[in-house]
This record gives C-alpha cells, sequence and structure tokens, in this order.
C-alpha cells in the first residue's frame, strides 16, 4: 500500500472540515452542532458535534435520556439560544448568523413553539381566539388585514376541532383543551417549522393521544414540518422517524413503514439505523452491546455487502484462535 502524499492528506482534511451537502427539501440541517455551558468554571459539552436533517413536510420524534441535549437542541432550533460551533440552518435562516432583528423575525413567523408546561403557552386573561390572534397582531409577516387575521383564526379552530371553545379563558380548559388551542397559537403565523418539548408530558395517555392527532393534523393538513421531543411511548412510536440522542449527537434511529396490502390490511415495519458521522464513528445501541457482552473492542470484519461487527474474542481462553489462548495476548503476533 503506498503511504497518502501530502496532498491526499490535505485533500483528506478539506473534506472532513467541509459541511455536508443537505438535500435540498430540508427544512432543519444540523453540522457538528456544539453548545458547550459554562458555569462557576465548569464547562458542561451539551451537544457534541450533533448531525440532523429534517425534511420538509416530516413529523420526527426526538428521544433521548434525561440530560442528553434535546432541550439544547430544540431551544437552539427555537432561537432561543444559539450555537458554540457548527452550522445550523431552519426554513433558510442560518441560526450561527442571525442579528438581532431577523432573530426576532425568525421567531415570530419561521418557527412556532408548544411547551410542556400548558401555562406557558397561553396568556390567561385573553379567550382562546384573542390567543390565536396574538402572534398576528405582533408580527403577521405577510401583513394581512383584521378580518384575514380573524379567517385565520377561525381556519385554525376548524383544522384542530377546538371551535367550541373559542371564547373561553385558558382557566377553563382541560390541559389538553390547552394544548390544543396552544398548537393553534403557535401555527398563527403560518411557520415552516413547529417544535415541541414533552408537549403529552403533563396529560393522560388518552388526552396525549388528542393532542397528538393535534400535530398530525397541522403537518398533514397545513404542512407544518414538526419536531417533538417526548418521554411519551405513544409519541415516539406512531411516527414514521424517531431520533434519538445520546450524550449531545444523535446515536441512531427508527424509520417506520406502513403498507397496505390488497386487502386493505395496513401492516407497520420499523427498521434501527444508527448514524455513522465523517470520520467513520457509529453507536451502537445500548440493548444490542449488553445482549453480547460487548464492551471496549469489537472484531469488524469487511464483506462485500455488509461489516460485521463482533464481540472481542482475544480475551477467551477457550478460543483456540484468541492469542490469550496462543500466548500472544495483545495480539501482535511473535516477537
Ligand atoms: N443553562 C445551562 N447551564 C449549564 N448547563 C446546562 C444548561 N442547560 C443544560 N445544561 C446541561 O446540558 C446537558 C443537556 O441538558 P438538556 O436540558 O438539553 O437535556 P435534555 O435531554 O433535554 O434532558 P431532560 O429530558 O431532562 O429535559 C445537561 O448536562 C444539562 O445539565
Amino acid at each position: 500500500m503506498t503511504s497518502p502524499t501530502l496532498d491526499d492528506l490535505r485533500r483528506q482534511a478539506l473534506a472532513a472540515a467541509a459541511p455536508r451537502g443537505h438535500a435540498a427539501d430540508a427544512a432543519i440541517t444540523c453540522d457538528r452542532l456544539v453548545r458547550i455551558f459554562s458555569t462557576d468554571g465548569i464547562e458542561v459539552q451539551a451537544l457534541q458535534g450533533l448531525e440532523l436533517t429534517v425534511r420538509q413536510g416530516d413529523l420526527v420524534a426526538l428521544v433521548g435520556a434525561s440530560g442528553s441535549g434535546k432541550s439544547t437542541l430544540l431551544n437552539i432550533l427555537a432561537g432561543l439560544d444559539t450555537p458554540t460551533a457548527g452550522q445550523a440552518t431552519v426554513a433558510g435562516y442560518d441560526l450561527l448568523d442571525m442579528p438581532p432583528k431577523e432573530r426576532l423575525r425568525y421567531r415570530r413567523s419561521a418557527v412556532g413553539f408548544v411547551w410542556q408546561q400548558t401555562a406557558r403557552n397561553l396568556l390567561p386573561f385573553l379567550t382562546t381566539a384573542q390567543n390565536i390572534a396574538l402572534p398576528m397582531q405582533l408580527g403577521d409577516p405577510r401583513r394581512r388585514s383584521a378580518r384575514a387575521h380573524a379567517a385565520r383564526v377561525d381556519q385554525l379552530l376548524d383544522a384542530l376541532g377546538i371551535g367550541d371553545l373559542h371564547a373561553r379563558r385558558p382557566a377553563e380548559l382541560s390541559g389538553g383543551q390547552q394544548q390544543r388551542v396552544a398548537i393553534a397559537v403557535a401555527m398563527a403565523n403560518d411557520p415552516a417549522v413547529l417544535l415541541a418539548d414533552e408537549p403529552t408530558g403533563e396529560l393522560d395517555s388518552e388526552t396525549g393521544a388528542a393532542v397528538f392527532e393535534a400535530f398530525r393534523t397541522v403537518n398533514r393538513e397545513l404542512g407544518a414540518t414538526v419536531v417533538i421531543v417526548t418521554h411519551d411511548p405513544l409519541v415516539a412510536g406512531e411516527v414514521r422517524r424517531t431520533v434519538a440522542i445520546r450524550d449531545g449527537r444523535t446515536s441512531s434511529e427508527v424509520l417506520r413503514r406502513t403498507t397496505t396490502d390488497e386487502h386493505g390490511e395496513e401492516t407497520t415495519t420499523e427498521r434501527e439505523y444508527v448514524m455513522l458521522d465523517r470520520t467513520g464513528r457509529v453507536q451502537l445501541p445500548h440493548k444490542f452491546l449488553q445482549a453480547l457482552g460487548m464492551e471496549h473492542r469489537v472484531a469488524v470484519d469487511l464483506a462485500s455487502d455488509h461489516i460485521a461487527v463482533r464481540p472481542d474474542a482475544t480475551e477467551d481462553p477457550e478460543d483456540p484462535e484468541s492469542p490469550e489462548a496462543t500466548g500472544d495476548p495483545d495480539g501482535t503476533g511473535p516477537r
């Protein structure tokens, strides 16, 4: 094998440093996103080079253990926080390079947000219809008339099946009703992307299912790209794509496909994928590693159409191939 020339190395370094090409229909792209928090001289790397692409019109669930970086990511995508390094774009806006005025426009009209705490989403002294109208009065990017705003309120009330709640104040609504109104508020200015942090976290499963259905409706009927951070298995199991975050990186995802056979019977199949970063790193799912007792080191073999990953056998004295058994514990061969 010939050693690489200086030019080869330079080309490799440039290729590794260049931003990844993203699909033209991407609504969200994150490229090696880093967020470091410093408090009292201690640095916490909440995001450690996260990569994520969400296509326009997608409905995606983000899952992950507590502290894995989900809320940090969502706050960055919402324009409430800025990353330390990397690249992030949402609906064509560059989140690392947004002057204050543009950031305000972005938050008012390009993204909508639904929080877990129902009270945080709505103003208590306004009715449902007034809450939905408020974002348009504050900054409707299309500068529509008051009559057009009223028509948009009606459209959202209808689409989400909450027309009968239009004159009620938040205190007169159940938790689930409040979240559905919150979705309408977030959609008022017709954002390209709707973000939600644990929107069903405070609700029982039946109410949570109704709220999730409302997200589906805005995704399907109003064309919004939806990203939901959730611990709720019902939500995570119902979307086409579930992305798992681990230690500040996207680690794996599950894609679901529903097919209908000739008798009209629907079957959903699931496939799990792991992320492959540009240096060739993958994070294998914990449950797979545990099932085969893999840790520290694994054996890899290249086949014509796949790569096999096997437990490291070098510490198995029963294994005749094992360097341990042949008196070569380093596996370096005879000296
Ligand atoms: N403002 C902050 N200052 C310092 N550290 C922070 C800050 N916000 C988040 N972190 C840290 O960053 C890491 C990721 O936190 P984050 O809230 O994004 O996790 P999460 O996945 O949303 O967790 P949860 O499911 O519990 O909400 C954690 O270690 C957290 O302690």
